[in-house]
């Protein structure tokens, strides 16, 4: 059986030719044979959708309809409301209290089942986007962190959400640029409109200025319609500009037209086009010594910096890891449905004395792969896979308790790793260092590389 469908109507042959009809295409029905009883059905139980006839005794349809909302469950309840022929007006106020679509009596089958289903399916994709948009503000607004330093940054993050100002984030890779761009559109008034992002580095200058203006018809071989931009599709809300140091300078300057006058021209138009949006750019670049370079665009920057925010990095925030590192083992468990996982103490130790170069999303990767590969609930140290380069000492190898052939494998790949650097990659030298013979060496190297794929 499809879908439940409420059928409102005082006249009991059209409730039931419609009844017949509903099921012979396989819907559910109810019936309510005026306003009073159809309130009453439906607190019960909500159906999908409703067809309401509006000219009924004791409730009318426009009544039922305003009253609709005051049924919790029955808010986003589609109605299509059915009119006697040439009473326009009456649907035309029906649409105005919600309704979704109106019928004309006598009642065409076709058209009948053709608004029905699309209404459903209007239903069903509000109910997608809701529950992916919920899903999406919940991953993006929870910034943890309790480190002074992180704190500070959230504060100042929250004040600049209530201002248009434009903000830059600065940070290395993955120290949460994107994220708290989001929180800052999430915590502003604009968060009922789209927040764009686009990314600088990763498209040509054609390409990059196509996204950002849009084009007309005929632009170019191939533009056979117009398409909006992204600052065009932002409109409202906010635009964020990834790795903002890595615009090309012809459309930089651009760029910076659009921010003055908040209006632009598509890819090949005449037609002005007005935008309303607030910018954020991120950047692991240092802006100021680009723009000393001459790569960046002095007055731009000027622009684009009114606030500016630098996110720290994972390895000076250390008192953070701990709560990170849970928030993102219960994310992945929960992902892989495995319950009570938890980190072996050494497990913790080690990624204490990691420096993270990654920042957190390394964090968040190391751990998503331990999750997968944990052969049991509890996250054994040897199954963090991080660079041992990075280890904040690399003395902390003799004392981060690995297991004892892990441990021996990376002192040894330290060990080459450090003699090959000295002799500057020539393997007989390195081999001469350490005292070993060079095929040996040759030998060694190429074990850990293999084990490396392994892992
Ligand atoms: N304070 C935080 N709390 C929870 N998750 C965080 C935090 N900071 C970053 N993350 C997560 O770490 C990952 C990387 O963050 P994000 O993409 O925002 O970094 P970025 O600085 O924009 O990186 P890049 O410069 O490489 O684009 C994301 O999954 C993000 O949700």
């Amino acid at each position: 059986m499809k879908a439940r469908i409420l059928i409102v109507d005082d006249d009991p042959d059209i409730a039931t030719m419609l009844e017949d009809r509903l099921q012979a295409s396989d819907y559910g029905t109810l019936v309510a044979q005026d306003g009073v009883q159809a309130l009453e059905l439906i607190e019960q139980e909500v159906p999908k959708l409703m067809l309401l006839d509006l000219d009924m005794p004791r409730l009318t349809g426009l009544e039922v309809l305003k009253r609709l909302p005051k049924i919790r469950a029955a808010e986003d309840l589609p109605v299509i409301v059915m009119t006697a022929h040439g009473s326009i007006e009456a649907a035309v106020e029906a649409m105005k209290s919600g309704a979704y679509d109106f019928l004309t009596k006598p009642l065409d089958k076709d058209h009948l089942l053709l608004v029905i289903q699309k209404a459903l399916e209007r239903d069903a994709l509000k109910r997608q986007v809701a529950c992916l948009k919920s899903e999406i503000d919940g991953r993006y607004t929870s910034i943890i962190g309790t480190s002074p330093n992180i704190r500070s940054v959230m504060e100042a993050a929250q004040r600049a959400a209530k201002s248009d100002a434009g903000v830059l984030l600065l940070g290395e890779s993955g120290t949460g640029k994107e994220l708290f761009a989001r929180s800052i559109h999430q915590w502003s008034p604009r968060r009922v409109n789209p927040m764009i992002v686009i990314n600088c580095v990763a498209l040509t200058e054609t390409l990059l200025e196509n996204e950002l203006f849009g084009h007309e018809r005929g632009a170019f071989t191939g533009a056979d319609r117009l398409q909006k931009g992204k600052l065009e599709m932002a409109d409202g809300g906010t635009v964020f500009l990834d790795e903002i140091g890595d615009m090309p300078m012809a459309l930089q300057a651009k760029l910076l037209r659009v921010l003055q006058d908040r209006e632009f021209h598509r890819v090949g138009g005449t037609r002005l086009v007005s935008v309303n949006i607030r910018i954020i750019a991120a950047t692991n670049k240092d802006l100021k010594q680009a723009v000393k370079n001459g790569h960046f665009r002095e007055d731009l920057y000027f622009r684009l910096n009114v606030i500016t925010l630098t996110l720290p990095p994972l390895r000076d925030r250390p008192d953070d890891l701990p709560l990170l590192a849970k928030f993102f083992l219960n994310r992945h468990a929960k992902e892989a449905k495995r319950y009570g996982m938890m980190f072996h103490p050494e497990a913790m130790n080690v990624m204490m004395q990691y420096t993270w170069p990654g920042n957190i999303r390394e964090l968040d990767n190391v751990i998503a792969r331990a999750v997968i590969l944990s052969p049991t609930e509890i996250i054994e140290p040897d199954l963090l896979v991080m660079d041992a380069a990075a280890l904040s000492h690399p003395e902390a190898l003799t004392y981060v308790s690995l297991p004892y052939h892990r441990s021996m494998e990376e002192h040894s790949r330290h060990i080459i790793d450090q003699a090959l650097k000295q002799a500057e990659g020539n393997q007989t030298k390195a081999a001469e260092r350490l005292r070993l013979q060079r095929t040996y060496l040759a030998r060694l190297i190429k074990q850990q590389k293999l084990r490396q794929e392994e892992v």
